[in-house]
């Protein structure tokens, strides 16, 4: 038969086991699990100190227990905050528990009442709960989705559970109540009051757990030195837009740009101005080109742009206004970097039924005739051949 002990002692081997999930993270790597460790030790003494109820002296199955139960949701708070990037709104929360812990007093020592400590400690905990669920943000990154919704039904579940169950002991505030009882009410918010921070550590762990991988597919999509997406992704995305055209009839440009005598900058200025330059490419590109537009490092100095649904014309426009936002001599200004440079941009426009490996061929060719003309030039393939000239910039 269920009774209060036995959920009581599951609730702390769940915390256990939370503790032990939460260890499999790395505390470093991942803002808020510290915090939420904590909240679980704590959580664990609590609950023990609440079954050694009438074995243990007062002052630690019920001050104690609440105190420190108390500061188990406080942390969980805090580790949700952290895990945000937000700070602490410390002055609620320190008025919050202490007031919480003086009813728990007051009702022990000058107006006895367990329905009343009860009340007291819940209007806490489901103040924390809804600040939880006020918390966590609502549009998220899809692959954080579950984690997210998860975590904010649970907070405002228990906040309402909280919430009942601190008004059903107002209610009958002085009727004898055990916290041990059997009685099916009593069960049923003892579970709530000691449920609730396994279900929302479950929850964190979820959110730690999607933002680690989050984290992980990000930095297998992006590169490290620029934050430009990779060639793997730039060939993802360039296949799937070569079928959409296909099937819809549509055109797809593709530009290869590459900066022009970068060796010459690495010797001249050192790597590390050669590394500043490349971060000034990618910054000014994403300014210039359009949303539906797709850039991405492809590798050393060398960059390519999709652009998806636009006719030749327009391509060799944007090749061009990209062309000139990227020499910075153009403007008479210099790179963040301190240094002037310029790129060559081959490109090449999607014929019918080519494949993309032989798109890429004849933009590359586009290039090579684009530095072979003098660089700081654009070069548009023509079918098979490079057109020269077409659109070429100041040499
Ligand atoms: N600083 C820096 N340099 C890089 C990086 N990746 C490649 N490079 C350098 O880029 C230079 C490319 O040199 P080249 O292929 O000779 O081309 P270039 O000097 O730009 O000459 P053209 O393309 O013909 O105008 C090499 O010196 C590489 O070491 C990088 O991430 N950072």
């Amino acid at each position: 038969m269920l009774n209060a002990s036995t959920l009581l002692l599951v609730t702390t081997a769940l915390s256990g086991v939370m503790l032990l999930v939460l260890s499999s993270l790395d505390a470093d790597k991942v803002d808020g699990v510290s915090e939420w460790r904590r909240a679980n030790v704590l959580a664990i003494v609590a609950l023990l100190l609440f079954a050694g109820r009438g074995v243990l002296p007062d002052l630690l199955s019920i001050e104690l227990a609440n105190a420190i139960f108390l500061g188990t949701i406080t942390l969980i708070y805090a580790g949700f905050r952290r895990h945000l990037g937000l700070g602490l709104p410390r002055l609620p929360l320190l008025l919050g528990s202490v007031g919480a812990f003086a009813g728990v007093l007051f009702f022990h020592y000058a107006l006895p009442s367990q329905g009343l400590r009860v009340t007291s400690v819940s209007v806490y905990h489901s103040g924390v709960c809804f600040a939880i669920w006020a918390t966590l943000p609502r549009s998220v990154d899809p692959r954080l989705r579950y984690p997210y919704s998860f975590t904010r039904n649970a907070a405002f579940a228990l906040g309402l559970g909280h919430a009942w169950r601190g008004a059903f002991y107002l209610v009958d505030a002085f009727m004898p109540v055990t916290l041990l009882d059997a009685a099916t009410w009593n069960l049923v918010f003892f579970a709530i009051g000691t449920l609730a921070l396994p279900a929302l550590t479950l929850g964190a762990v979820m959110m730690a757990n999607a933002r680690v991988l989050a984290d992980t597919a990000w930095a297998a999509e992006h590169d490290h030195l620029t934050g430009a997406p990779t060639r793997r992704a730039f060939f993802d995305v360039a296949a799937r837009e070569l079928a959409r055209a296909e099937r819809s009839k549509g055109s797809l440009g593709l530009l290869l740009v590459d900066a022009d005598h970068f060796k010459r900058i690495n010797d001249t200025y050192g790597h590390g101005v050669g590394d500043q330059v490349l971060r000034n490419l990618v910054e000014r590109t994403g300014a210039v080109i359009r949303k539906n537009d797709y850039f991405a490092r492809l590798g050393g100095e060398e960059f390519g742009v999709l652009l998806p649904d636009t006719g030749r014309e327009a391509a060799v426009a944007a090749a061009e206004r990209l062309r000139m936002a990227l020499d910075s001599r153009s403007h008479g200004t210099t790179s963040q970097a301190g240094v002037a440079y310029t790129v060559s941009i081959g490109m090449a426009m999607l014929e019918d039924g080519e494949s993309f490996a032989s798109l890429m061929a004849r933009a590359d060719q586009a290039l090579y005739a684009a530095k072979a003309g003098g660089r700081n030039r654009v070069v548009c393939a023509e079918g098979g051949t490079e057109q020269q000239g077409e659109a070429s910039g100041h040499a």
